[in-house]
C-alpha cells in the first residue's frame, strides 16, 4: 500500500471551503487588476541569499538542495522574491504590484497551524507618498466590509518608533537591541531592570510605562501627550495621529495602536499595520513601509509600502454565501457533440452524467431542475416525465 497520510502541517482543502477561497482571491485580483496593480508571479523556490534578511532556521524554513547542492528555499514571504524580482528586470518604477502564491514556514509541532498559505499581497513601490499607506488601509477596510461583516480592526504602529527613543538614551547598540527584545517580549523584570540605568532622565516615566502603551488610540495618544518625547519620537506621533484621524472616516473601522511591539517585518522603515479579527491570534493582513529594502538587491533605494493578506483566514472566517444558480440538465446522446458544442454556447445547461435517459429524469427530478434533450433538428426539448409512462 502506497502511504496515504499527510506531511504534517500540511492538508487538503476541497468542497466548499476551496470554493469560498477560490470566490475571495477572484474578487481581490479583479479589484487589483482593475484600480491598475500589475501581476507578478514568481517561482516558489528562490536561492537561500534572497532571504539573507530573515534568520531562516528561527523562521522554519523548507531548505532543497538542487542538483549542484546549492541551497535553495521554498519562499517563507513574497515581497523578498518581489524585490528580487524588480532588481533583475526592467520594470518602470513606480508601480502598483500584486500577487497570490503559497508561502511556506514550518509551524511548531502541535500548535494547529499549517505549514502552507496562499497569501495575497500587494506592492506599492516608488511613491514617497503616504497615498500608498492610506490605499492599503482602504483595503483592508473595503476586505473587512466584503468577506468579514467589518471585523478586521487595524493596529498601527511603526518600525523607527523605539529608535527614536532609545537613540537619544545611548549609543550602546547592544544595549538598546536588549531593551527592545524585553519591550516587545512585555518581559516586564528584565525591561525594568535595564531602563534602571536611565532613572534620573526625564524620559524615565515615560520609559516606565511604555510597554503598556498599546491599544485604543485615543487613549495611547492621550497618554503619550503627558510627556516629553525625543523630536523623532514626537514627529512619529504627529503622523500617527494624523493618519489616525483620516481613518476614522473609514466605515465601521476600529482602530488600534501599539508603540511596544516589534515591526512584523524586519525589513519596514516606517509605518506598519496589521489588521485582525478579535477571535484569532493570527493576522489577516500585514503590512508596512520599507523604503531601504530594495537597496539590499540593486544600487537604488526606493520608497516602498505593502501588505500582505492571509486567504487561508478568509476562507475560514468569511460568512460569505456563494449561491450558486441552480442548472438546468441536458441528456444527449454522444454521436450529437457537435450540437451539444453549439447549445452550450447559447444555453447555461449541465450536461447529465447518466447513460440512460430515464436516470437522467431520476437526477434532474431529486436536483429539482429541468431536463433537456436534443431532437433531430438540433433543437433543445424539454422532457415531459409522461413520456416515460
Ligand atoms: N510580506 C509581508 C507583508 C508585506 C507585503 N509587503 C510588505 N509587507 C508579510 O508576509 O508579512
Amino acid at each position: 500500500m502506497y502511504k496515504v497520510n499527510l506531511p504534517l502541517g500540511t492538508r487538503d482543502s476541497f468542497g466548499e471551503r476551496e470554493k469560498k477561497k477560490y470566490y475571495i482571491k477572484a474578487e481581490i485580483e479583479k479589484k487589483l487588476l482593475v484600480n491598475n496593480f500589475m501581476k507578478v508571479s514568481t517561482p516558489l523556490l528562490e536561492h537561500k541569499e534572497v532571504f539573507s534578511e530573515f534568520d531562516l532556521k528561527q523562521m522554519g524554513t523548507y531548505q532543497l538542495l538542487d542538483s549542484n547542492d546549492e541551497s535553495l528555499i521554498l519562499r517563507p514571504d513574497l515581497t523578498l522574491p518581489l524585490a528580487r524580482f524588480l532588481a533583475t528586470n526592467n520594470v518602470k518604477l513606480p508601480q502598483k504590484f500584486y500577487y497570490v502564491g503559497e508561502r511556506f514556514k514550518i509551524s511548531k509541532a502541535l500548535s494547529g497551524k499549517y505549514n502552507q498559505m496562499t497569501q495575497a499581497g500587494i506592492e506599492i513601490v516608488g511613491y514617497p507618498s503616504i497615498r500608498a499607506e492610506l490605499e492599503c488601509m482602504l483595503m483592508i477596510n473595503q476586505i473587512s466590509t466584503e468577506f468579514l461583516e467589518g471585523k478586521a480592526q487595524i493596529e498601527l504602529g511603526h518600525a523607527q518608533f523605539a529608535d527614536a527613543i532609545l537613540d537619544e538614551l545611548t549609543q550602546d547598540s547592544k544595549l538598546k537591541e536588549k531593551i527592545k527584545n524585553e519591550l516587545f517580549r512585555k518581559n516586564m523584570p528584565k525591561y525594568l531592570a535595564y531602563i534602571d540605568a536611565f532613572k534620573d532622565q526625564k524620559v524615565y516615566e515615560f520609559l516606565k510605562k511604555w510597554p503598556r502603551l498599546f491599544g485604543n488610540i485615543s487613549w495611547v495618544l492621550r497618554k503619550i501627550s503627558e510627556f516629553e518625547l525625543p523630536i523623532k519620537a514626537q514627529q512619529i506621533i504627529n503622523q500617527l495621529t494624523q493618519i489616525t484621524s483620516w481613518l476614522e472616516q473609514l466605515p465601521n473601522q476600529k482602530v488600534l495602536l501599539d508603540l511596544s511591539v516589534a515591526p512584523p517585518q524586519s525589513y519596514y522603515t516606517g509605518i506598519t499595520f496589521k489588521g485582525f479579527i478579535e477571535s484569532i491570534s493570527d493576522y489577516v493582513f500585514s503590512g508596512g513601509r520599507y523604503n531601504q529594502l530594495l537597496e539590499n538587491f540593486q544600487e537604488q533605494a526606493e520608497p516602498a509600502v505593502g501588505m500582505g493578506i492571509d486567504l487561508e483566514i478568509l476562507a475560514d472566517f468569511s460568512d460569505i454565501n456563494i449561491e450558486q444558480d441552480k442548472k438546468n440538465l441536458l441528456y444527449y446522446y454522444p454521436h450529437q457533440l457537435g450540437m451539444v458544442n453549439q447549445i452550450l454556447k447559447k444555453h447555461d445547461l449541465e450536461l447529465s452524467m447518466e447513460n440512460k435517459l430515464e436516470d437522467a429524469l431520476l437526477v434532474a427530478k431529486r436536483k429539482n431542475v429541468e431536463l433537456y434533450v436534443i431532437d433531430k433538428g438540433g433543437q433543445l426539448q424539454n422532457v415531459i416525465e409522461d413520456s416515460f409512462d
